[in-house]
């Protein structure tokens, strides 16, 4: 990788306990994750393996294989910085890669912002995805009780299910169920199959500067939401955490205007960024159909959205994946059709839609 380029990161989080350091120490042990700077919140009694045995000063350790583990002491934008610098000053030769391990009952969007959101990391750095670990014995109760737990998997790009050897009598099918309403987008791996690795769980598949291309369908996977969509069917026994949660596609066929697309965005960064938990897509505009433009954000932090070479395959129709918490679906794609140039839907609530958009009148939960 070229100097320039920005560093993949990949976040992992997942509930107290649920195995994200059991799942890291054996990823490294991967000869692609070489190169890799592994960044946790805090040692906790189970660490990296071999990462707990010693800590230099300023937090960062070498260590024999090319790994650097480092603790966040501080802010995690220093520590990023700090290791971002150690590589444009040459006091590390490589670095191809950042994990970051966030603490069990952290909101995982801080984190995403930190990485996303910063003025001057935002050219050094890049999310690739987050894998978010879910321990099979004890998912539905977390689930149940801890709403941070749901957004973790609302976020996710790859979700892990970890413990299953020890789930035999467990109800893992009501809980891929309800994995799958979260988050339809996500693969839903286990930990205990030997596929869960490298390949299947990093290269989420933007944009790659590397290659120049994008795997758009690894990366939206669109096609999963729309059809978990059009099976979806609305339980009233969904858990009251559940229930805020949305996940869908906005597609659409036509070009886009650049600075429409543009204020949809701001318009939602602005007004509902608590509740645009994530949202990725592709979108033709209407100045360069040939060039799609990639947008990616997580609770109003945007990455500078970036113009692809060419279109990566046949389907050349936006697409945005979005998932909110406590905003209703149709206001998001009335808003959405009002700035691409879509016939809104005939809804009582259209003109007041039209006439002012930052009024939420189509608000559901
Ligand atoms: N049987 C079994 N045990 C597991 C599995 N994954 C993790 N564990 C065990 O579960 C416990 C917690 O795993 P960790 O990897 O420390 O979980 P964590 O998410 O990093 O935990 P925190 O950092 O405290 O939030 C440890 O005792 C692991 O050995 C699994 O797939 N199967």
């Amino acid at each position: 990788m070229k100097r320039h380029d920005p560093i993949p990161v990949t976040v992992l989080t997942g509930f107290l306990g649920s195995g994200k350091t059991t799942l890291l120490n054996r990823l490294l042990k991967d000869p692609q994750l070489t190169d890799t700077a592994v960044i946790v919140n805090e040692f906790g009694d189970v660490g990296i393996d071999h990462l707990l045995v010693e800590q230099s000063s300023d937090g960062v350790i070498e260590l024999s294989d090319g790994c650097l583990c480092c603790t966040v002491r501080g802010e995690l934008v220093d520590t990023l910085a700090e290791l971002v610098d150690r590589l444009q000053t040459g006091r590390i030769e490589r670095l191809r890669r950042i994990v970051i391990e966030t603490t069990g009952l952290a909101d995982p969007a801080p984190v995403l912002q930190a990485v996303m959101g910063h003025p001057v990391l935002v050219d050094s750095l890049r999310l690739d995805g987050v894998i978010t670990t879910l321990d099979a014995l004890n998912a539905i109760g977390t689930l149940d009780r801890h709403e941070e737990a749901v957004k973790q998997v609302a976020v996710a790009d790859r979700i892990v299910l970890t413990k299953t050897d020890l789930a035999e009598d467990a109800p893992l099918d009501a809980l891929r169920a309800r994995i799958g309403a979260l988050n339809p987008g996500a693969p839903l791996l286990d930990a205990q199959e030997a596929q869960t690795g490298y390949a299947a769980l990093f290269d989420c598949g933007l944009y790659d500067p590397e290659t120049k291309t994008a795997d758009v369908q690894r990366w939206l996977r669109d096609e999963a939401i729309a059809a978990a969509h059009h099976h979806h069917h609305h339980h009233h026994d969904v858990n009251r955490h559940d229930a805020r949660i949305r996940a869908f596609t906005l597609v659409h066929d036509g070009l886009v205007d650049r600075d429409a697309i543009a204020m949809f965005i701001d318009l939602l960064r602005s007004a509902h960024s608590e509740r645009v938990l994530r949202m990725k897509g592709i979108v033709g505009l209407s100045d360069n159909p040939e060039r799609p433009l990639v947008i990616h954000g997580v609770q109003g932090t945007f990455h500078p959205p970036a113009r692809l070479p060419s279109w990566p395959d046949n389907d050349r129709r936006t697409r945005i994946v979005v998932i909110t918490r406590d905003l209703g679906e149709d206001f998001v794609r009335d808003l959405f059709g009002a700035f691409a140039g879509q016939p809104a839907a005939d809804r009582a609530d259209r003109v007041a839609l039209e006439s002012n958009p930052l009024v939420v009148p189509g608000h559901r939960f």
